[in-house]
């Protein structure tokens, strides 16, 4: 069988559509045949839904598999649940479920992930691996790497944001420092993002949407369903499918690198003077490194405490204030000073501790 997720075969980004929760079966077909004549060739929906707080909708289970081989007749689609236990995969496998995806709270748990790695060996199912629930990169990469030892080899991950106290803007955080980083250990790996589960609300969708392709992600799985604020679960992040149309109609993709030679020359040519810029700044920091060290000796010499607070609170008062006269982000000035403050403190207490 072709692989679904051949980062090669693509020349615009993987979609994958459909309800949260499939709920009955005119539900589903009433939602999925307007994305199915859209082009979208992958649904997604849940059947068992791992729910934070008890009480909620919980998913049908697997009395709805039926039902979604019923469709399979009428429309032509693969169908994509989450599994989160060796009985789901075992159901949804019986029912010819096309892809599974593991959800973010069972990546966060590595006994979950090695039973459905168990139950999958064998089989040759494409898989998605959602980020875990809490910001840990290892927990995501040793969920792919326990799925990958099951003998699946057609994997993608899914960005879809991390749990947060108290950011009013995100359903869960994007951190997109930690889905690049993923991509550096597995560069060959389509990444998809789940604009919805970030946003949590339907306004922010395409704009996570877009800045998921201006990062270069390889796809999307958004949440579509025909009478969104009827929906079962996720009521406020679903998308009717002439909205979803919408969305993609205006979605502007990127280019993944430079494509003429004149263009390459001149990427060429300021990338030498990044370089160059770079090396002045790094002069500048062993400059002051050279500095702390010279008062660390003579701070061991008068015997006076490496922590200057008054000192340090100036420094971290002005360096913002220079960077914003210099239209640079003044918390990123700060980020840096704290650390620049940090490993001068190491280095000073090396000093005074030296014998
Ligand atoms: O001014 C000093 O006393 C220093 O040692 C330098 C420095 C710095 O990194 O700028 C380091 C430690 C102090 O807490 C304050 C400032």
């Amino acid at each position: 069988m072709e692989a679904i997720f051949e980062k090669s075969q693509l020349g615009k980004p993987l979609i994958i559509a459909g309800p949260c929760s499939v709920e009955s079966p005119e539900q589903f077909m009433s939602t999925i045949t307007p994305l199915v004549n859209q082009g979208i060739e992958i649904i997604r929906g849940g059947i068992w839904k791992p729910r934070t707080r008890p009480g909620s909708f919980e998913g049908l289970g697997s009395i709805a598999l039926p039902w979604i081989q019923d469709s399979k007749k009428q429309l032509r689609f693969k169908f994509a649940t989450e599994v989160a236990s060796a009985r789901h995969v075992e159901e949804a496998l019986k029912h010819g479920v096309d892809i599974f995806w593991i959800g973010a709270r069972s990546t966060v748990n590595p006994f979950t992930v090695q039973e459905i790695a168990e139950s999958l060996r064998g089989t040759s199912i494409p898989v998605m691996i959602k980020n875990p629930v809490n910001a840990d990169l290892s927990l995501w990469i040793g969920a792919v790497e326990r799925i990958q030892k099951a003998g699946i080899s057609d994997i993608a991950v899914i960005h879809r944001g991390f749990s947060n106290f108290r950011d009013v803007v995100h359903r869960n955080s994007p951190l997109w420092q930690i889905a690049v980083e993923f991509r550096t250990y597995f560069p060959d790996m389509m990444m998809i993002n789940d604009p919805s589960h970030i946003s949590g609300k339907r306004s922010l969708v395409p704009i996570i949407a877009q800045k998921a392709l201006d990062l270069n992600f390889d796809g999307l799985m958004i949440e579509s369903h025909y009478t969104p604020d009827l929906a079962w679960s996720d009521a406020e992040q679903q998308l009717t499918p002439e909205d979803l149309q919408l969305l993609l109609q205006n979605l502007k993709t990127r280019k993944v690198r430079f494509e003429s030679q004149e263009t390459l020359n001149q990427l060429e040519e300021i990338r030498h003077q990044i370089d160059q810029a770079d090396h002045d700044l790094l002069e500048a920091l062993h400059r002051r490194m050279e500095l702390v060290e010279k008062i660390g000796e003579y701070k061991k010499l008068n015997n006076v405490a490496v922590l200057q607070m008054e000192r340090w609170k100036e420094i971290f008062k002005t360096r913002p204030e220079w960077a914003e006269k210099l239209a640079i982000n003044p918390e990123l000035i700060q980020e840096i000073f704290g650390l620049l403050h940090q490993e001068s403190i190491r280095k000073q207490t090396e000093i005074l501790d030296r014998k």
